[in-house]
């Protein structure tokens, strides 16, 4: 009952009238099988995909072409309570779940997948380590000011020297007095010329390899800190992506995240969260991918019918369901675990490979669908398959998920 009061009172803050909203059955083609979700959360997926369709959809083409970052609408979004949406109402947060999470992600990247990352970067990734090992003083400080969209964070962990290898970072932190020293370049840090602070990951202690790695909170702007160039995309270009390059930069010893040596675990536990946001994102660009393709294979006509009649182009449509609905019910299912303080490492990472191999498997196929006009600007399909490309890469590639299964499982069967 709480989450139903929390649900809609995030939802009254736009100012629209849920119930009706939920009532409203949009496109024929965007119906999903989402009758055993709560009702609460088909409210906020009707909501989030009116404000996607509005808001975000007609705009996406622009943004990519023009590398610009949503500020407009990541207020609004800020509005609707979907940049914190696990924080408790007590650090302005949204109050809801993980699952919630995921829906409004897919809807938010349905209409714009650079706008899902900038969303997932910052519920996952900044404010999701803090709110689980903040302490209460970190919690109002760091937290708060990041949920309404005025100000949003950065996570940066990977190295121009390592990525998948997060263990061996040589960005270092060294006690002075009561300030901490940091040096080092972080890479490829989404949100870097948007963000005003970022979780930062540093060794504290060489000698203990990954144990001794620590975590940090570092204000943005601030002095001995500077941004690398905007780094020129496939995809997700309305997001910005940039090296954190710090020099001798001076934070005060409280912004010390969790204990010392505890980074690589607040870095790997926050990766377990995130890893459903980025599912989620896959899911959207997919489900985008696949509307697109329906659309036009309904209307396009070849040899004297629209080409849905052929059963080559049926086939390709139904396997793209599978996958995708697939997809979906493994991200669903972490989530759900995730709400329920259950282990899920594992389904985390089974969510993230199939969401974004399915993905890019959708976009690809779309773009066959659409023929020429799948190649073209004018439609999205092109845009949706330079999208979905960065799921298999970001927040552990493709073969990080297989090995991270690969050795859940083996420890399942092991015993
Ligand atoms: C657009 C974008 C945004 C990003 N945003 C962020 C961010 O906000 N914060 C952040 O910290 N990082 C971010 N990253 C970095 C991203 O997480 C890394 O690029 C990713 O983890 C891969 O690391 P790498 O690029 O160093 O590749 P490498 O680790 O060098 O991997 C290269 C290849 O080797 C494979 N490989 C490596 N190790 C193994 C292994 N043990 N077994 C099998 N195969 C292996 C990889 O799968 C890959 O195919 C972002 C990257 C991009 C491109």
């Amino acid at each position: 009952a709480m989450a139903a009061a929390a649900m809609a009172a995030a939802l009254s803050r736009c100012g629209g009238a849920p119930r009706a909203l939920a009532l409203r059955c949009r496109r024929l083609h965007t119906v999903y099988q989402s009758a055993e979700l709560p009702e609460t959360h088909q409210m906020l997926r009707q909501t989030v995909r009116d404000f996607a369709e509005k808001e975000l959809m007609p705009l996406a083409a622009q943004l990519d072409k023009e590398h610009r970052f949503p500020a407009e609408q990541v207020k609004k979004m800020g509005g609707l309570g979907l940049l914190a949406m696990d924080v408790p109402e007590k650090y302005k947060g949204a109050g809801l779940d993980y699952l919630a999470y995921s829906i409004a992600v897919e809807e938010i990247s349905r209409g714009c997948a650079s706008t899902g990352v900038i969303v997932s970067v910052n519920n996952s990734l900044y404010l999701g380590p803090i709110l689980k090992f903040g302490s209460e003083e970190q919690k109002h400080q760091w937290i708060a000011p990041f949920t309404s969209g005025e100000k949003i964070g950065c996570f940066a962990l990977s190295e121009p020297g390592n990525g998948s290898d997060a263990g061996a970072a040589s960005t270092v932190a060294r006690l002075d007095g009561d300030e901490w020293v940091l040096n080092g370049t972080k890479a490829w840090i989404t949100n870097a010329w948007d963000a005003s602070a970022t979780v930062v990951f540093a060794t504290t202690d060489k000698s203990l390899k990954h144990k001794g790695i620590s975590a940090f909170l570092v204000p943005m702007p601030t002095p001995g800190l500077s941004l690398g160039k905007k780094e020129d995309k496939l995809g997700i270009r309305a997001s910005s992506t940039a090296n954190l390059i710090f020099e001798d930069c001076r934070i005060p010893k409280a912004n010390l995240l969790g204990q010392p040596g505890m980074g690589f675990k607040i870095a790997m536990q926050t990766l377990d969260g995130g890893r459903i946001g980025i599912a989620s994102q896959a899911l959207g660009i997919a489900q985008a991918a696949l509307d697109c393709a329906v659309d036009y294979a309904e209307k396009r006509m070849a040899f004297g019918s629209p080409i849905t009649k052929l059963q080559a182009v049926q086939f390709k449509l139904a396997d793209m369901a599978v996958a995708l609905e697939g997809a979906r019910l493994l991200t669903w299912r972490a989530a759900m675990l995730k709400d329920n303080g259950k282990p899920f490492t594992k389904e985390a990472a089974m969510a993230k490979l199939a969401a974004s191999e399915a993905a890019t498997s959708i976009a690809h196929q779309a773009i066959q669908i659409l023929g020429g006009m799948g190649y073209v600007t004018e439609m999205p399909a092109e845009r949706h398959y330079r999208d979905a490309r960065i799921t298999e890469i970001y927040e552990g590639t493709s073969e990080i998920q297989r090995l991270v299964i690969a050795g859940q499982l083996l420890k399942a069967y092991r015993g």
